[in-house]
């Protein structure tokens, strides 16, 4: 085709491995992916151009594996790499309700993010509703106490609880019930799941033909859920109004606390001269957007974090002490004793590095032609993934024993976390993406992660379910949640048990 002869004829050659008709180099991924693609890349990326050639089906893929281009790509090429693969799937699958994750670059995803960010995420929105998360993580606390004597915990189910209710009490001021949470993790994981089988089908249109349409129904059925689940807290939130005029959220009296997104973008709504409008689509998926964007990735993340600490116990230790002599026995945990707490920030900035959730990022898609690294061609419609997961574990970077869990490498530098080289250092991390598609949920997440990893640590001691050693590999999908779910027993500390069960 002409474009393969512009790319090929082009420039410098990027290394690729031996592909096969029609499935081009699916036969060579495993699972996890991030581990294969990893060694593809080591094996036939040979002179070290950081990048790697490879083609899903009838997709072209382009894999960056080193910092220098990765950095490249999300500043210089930026714009020309912000659009996201646009599969037949994912549009049935975000029908209705949008993601901002999964849209195209455009006016679109343009005006859900700066409303995600503005109602929610900004700097001046987290600091005005560290209350409603601060609360939340008593619940936890209060729950895990219940929990203790009885049975050992799902760390992520626990972490995840508490995660989709501070997100819920930013969104809309309310709780869910634990059956509510429960539902909204099989939905959520039913979406992740079908997005996975359905990349196949559009990589592979032979496979897409023999369907019969099956996948494209169940793709349907999902989108339908989450359609409705997201117009259900739109007319949850108006009924209350409805009830309650007046309330806390609304404009007389409103205090900065008590400000929600929904009561933000529903009044917006109401507005005749808003400067723009705002149907329920909208407010719809910002929603859905910041529930099902920041709830699973920052449990996933707690439970790698409590992993570690079960497995290194002397870092455990380390952060206890910490806790106890900041902080001490007397009070929770609070999110604004973080600041005060730099060892708790190097282990969640060591976890993000060693188990970053979406090890090769969210995929971007070329929007146009680009060259990269000096003279490498990339046609329009490549599809980018980073391998972030080998940057940050490479020993050149890292030191001899890169795969250890070393909070203290972070002790001296700064966090390090966001794409940035620490204090001027060659250490370089990028968990959170960079550029302008990079997760606008960085700063809550690492709020939420730090506070329940506190609390945790502040009140309970723990040990892995039944004294066994933590299993910890990775399992795989479109992120990198634990192959096998973490189950830890808990018992709250001896000077912490009145202060727990006054709650
Ligand atoms: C530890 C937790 C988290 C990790 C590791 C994480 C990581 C990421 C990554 C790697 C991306 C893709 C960046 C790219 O495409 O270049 C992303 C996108 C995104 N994240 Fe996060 N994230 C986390 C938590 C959150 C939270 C708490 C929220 C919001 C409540 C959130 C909302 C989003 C959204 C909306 C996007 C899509 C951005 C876009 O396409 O423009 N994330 N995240």
């Amino acid at each position: 085709s002409p474009r393969k002869q512009r790319t090929n004829g082009q420039g410098r050659h990027i290394p690729s491995p031996p592909a096969l008709p029609v499935l081009g180099h699916l036969h060579l991924l495993k699972k996890p992916l991030h581990r294969s693609l990893a060694a593809l890349a080591t094996r036939y990326d040979t002179e070290g151009a950081g990048l790697l050639h490879l083609r899903f089906g009838a997709k072209r893929v382009l894999l960056v594996t080193s910092p220098s281009v990765a950095e490249e790509c999300f500043t210089v090429h930026d714009v020309a790499l912000a659009d996201r693969p646009g599969l037949a799937s994912r549009r049935v699958l975000t029908q209705d309700c949008p993601a901002i994750a999964m849209c195209s670059y455009g006016p679109l995803w343009r005006q859900l993010r700066r409303l995600a960010t503005v109602h929610a995420l900004c700097a001046h929105r987290l600091a005005a509703t560290s209350g409603a998360r601060d609360a939340e993580s008593r619940a936890m606390a209060a729950k895990l106490l219940r929990r203790a004597a009885a049975r050992p915990v799902a760390v992520k189910a626990a972490a995840y609880e508490f995660a989709a209710n501070v997100i819920m009490a930013m969104v809309a001021g309310t709780r869910m019930t634990g059956d509510q949470v429960r539902r909204f993790r099989e939905m959520t994981e039913a979406g992740l799941a079908a997005a996975g089988a359905a990349n196949r089908h559009d990589s592979l249109p032979v496979l897409r033909m023999l369907d019969f349409g099956r996948t494209r129904r169940r793709l349907a059925g999902i989108a339908e859920a989450r359609r409705q689940f997201g117009q259900s807290i739109l007319d949850d939130y108006r009924q209350r109004r409805h009830r309650h005029p007046g309330g806390a959220d609304d404009d007389a009296g409103e205090r900065e606390t008590a400000r929600t997104v929904l009561g933000d973008l529903l009044r917006q709504q109401q507005e005749e001269q808003s400067p723009e409008h705002l149907d329920d689509v909208v407010v719809r998926s910002v929603c859905l957007s910041l529930l099902q964007g920041g709830t699973d990735t920052t449990a996933s993340t707690i439970e790698w974090a409590m992993a570690l600490l079960l497995t290194n116990p002397s870092a455990a230790k380390k952060a206890t002490a910490e806790i106890d002599s900041v902080v001490g026995t007397s009070r929770l945990l609070q999110e604004s004793d973080l600041a005060g707490l730099p060892y708790l920030r190097c282990i969640v900035s060591e976890t993000l590095r060693l188990y970053p959730l979406a090890p090769n990022h969210v995929p971007h898609e070329a929007s146009r032609d680009c060259v990269v690294a000096s003279g490498h061609a990339v046609a329009r419609g490549t599809m980018v993934l980073v391998d972030v997961f080998s940057m940050q574990r490479d020993p050149a970077v890292w030191g001899e024993r890169p795969e250890e869990f070393v909070p203290e490498r972070f002790m001296d530098g700064g966090s390090g976390v966001g794409g940035r080289r620490d204090g001027g250092s060659s250490r370089w991390m990028m968990p959170f993406g960079m550029g302008r598609r990079k997760c606008p949920g960085e700063g809550l997440a690492l709020k939420m992660v730090g506070v329940t990893l506190g609390v945790m640590m502040q009140c309970f001691e723990w040990e892995p379910d039944g004294g066994k050693e933590v299993d910890m590999s990775e399992g795989s999908g479109l992120t990198m949640p634990m192959a096998t779910p973490l189950m830890a027993v808990c018992r709250p500390r001896a000077n912490m048990e009145s202060l727990l069960k006054a709650l």
